[in-house]
């Protein structure tokens, strides 16, 4: 064990992330490096707790956000991961994206961008005629909103254009991608990057699309299910899919798109989930980027996160240390995150 403590993290995470996260084997490892991980009270304000070094959390709100302004203001040395201004980018699901073309990353054979979208803010627009015109059928309707709610994550397959008056706005509307029923799931902690396969959604054929019995197929969190997971398959439409048969992408690729991601987000804890295009097979689309996902899934994510969290302090120390030396420096922007 540590004779000293090298940083407390206060954690403020809704019950169900705290469960999945908060593990004994995480504590007890941090623990041995010098890192305390402390729980917020919900229920007493953020900047009256602590003494905390780094704050982390997943919470929604302008509460939250106030919360967080004033322990920077009490506290302006401690660590916010990550600011919640970046977050908010991925609450929805138009902005989320938009980074995906900032992105410069070094010429390689692999090309990657995301699927064709529009989004529909009202009814009126969904029932013109020419909603989706510009669009190939099926297209996947999504809650424009990406909140953590159960709703935000209720998506529907649609395969004709009549169907779009059962949706409800704001919505986007994606045009679906063939990819071999497999999504890459790129988790990203600080400088470290790991992909993962998980189950997606069977390709559609044009035989599917003219014979399906449904013009619209209901979905929620698909890459969750387990195979054996019951779903409305009266079409026979989802089926097992063979994981272990379906060839990762290079890791370099991955590896310079969540660097890229990472510094144009300005966030340390994301995942994305990428697909490839069945049409090319060296083409990528990234669909999904979400704040501190289910880390808990990726084996040895104790260890990956307890370095990440000795890297944190150490580079809080170092900057306090500078500080210290040249008082002059004191342009630093509150606002930004700590990139490690
Ligand atoms: O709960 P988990 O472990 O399935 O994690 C969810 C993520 O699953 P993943 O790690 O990508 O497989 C999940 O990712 P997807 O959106 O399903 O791709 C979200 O990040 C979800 O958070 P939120 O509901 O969008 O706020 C995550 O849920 P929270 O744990 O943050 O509630
Ligand atoms: N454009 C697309 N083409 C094919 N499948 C998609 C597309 N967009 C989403 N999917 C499938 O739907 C699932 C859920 O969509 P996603 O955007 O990741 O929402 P969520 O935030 O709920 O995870 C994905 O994991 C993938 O299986
Ligand atoms: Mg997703
Ligand atoms: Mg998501």
């Amino acid at each position: 064990m540590a004779e000293k403590t090298f940083g407390v993290i206060g954690y403020a995470l809704a019950p169900k992330k705290q469960n999945s996260f908060i593990r004994n084997s995480l504590v007890t490892l941090a623990k041995s490096r010098g890192i305390e991980l402390v729980r917020v009270d919900s229920d007493k304000p953020l900047a009256d707790q602590g003494p905390f070094d780094c704050i982390l959390h997943k919470l929604y709100g302008d509460d939250w956000k106030r919360q967080l302004q004033e322990f920077k203001t009490r506290f302006p040395n401690a660590v916010i991961l990550d600011a919640p201004e970046a977050i908010e980018r991925l609450h929805n699901r138009i902005s989320m994206l938009q980074v995906v073309s900032e992105l410069r990353v070094l010429e390689r054979t692999e090309t990657f961008g995301i699927p064709k979208q529009i989004v529909i803010y009202d009814k009126a627009t969904l029932m013109d005629p020419q909603a989706g015109e510009s669009l190939k059928f099926p297209v996947i309707a999504k809650p424009l909103v990406a909140d953590g709610s159960a709703k935000s994550h209720k998506m529907a397959l649609v395969f004709t254009r009549d169907a779009l008056d059962k949706l409800k706005p704001p919505i986007v509307l994606q045009e679906f991608v063939n990819h071999g029923g497999v999504i890459f799931k790129v988790y990203v902690v600080g400088e470290h990057v790991r992909c993962v396969k998980r189950k997606s959604l069977p390709d559609v054929s044009e035989e599917k699309t003219v014979g399906v019995s449904e013009d619209l197929l209901s979905f929620s969190q698909v890459s969750n299910l387990a195979n054996h997971d019951s779903v409305n398959d009266s079409d026979g439409y989802y089926q097992l899919m063979h994981l272990d048969e379906t060839e990762m992408p290079p890791n370099a690729f991955v590896v310079d798109i969540a660097s890229g991601l990472r510094r144009a987000l300005k966030l340390n804890l994301f995942n994305f989930d990428v697909i490839r295009d069945a049409r090319y097979g060296n083409r990528y689309l990234i669909i999904d980027i979400n704040y501190f996902p289910g880390y808990a899934k990726m084996p040895g994510y104790e260890a990956v996160l307890t370095q990440f969290f000795c890297d944190v302090m150490f580079k809080k120390q170092q900057e306090e240390q500078q500080g210290e030396g040249c008082a002059l420096v004191s342009t630093k922007n509150n606002e930004e995150s700590l990139q490690v």
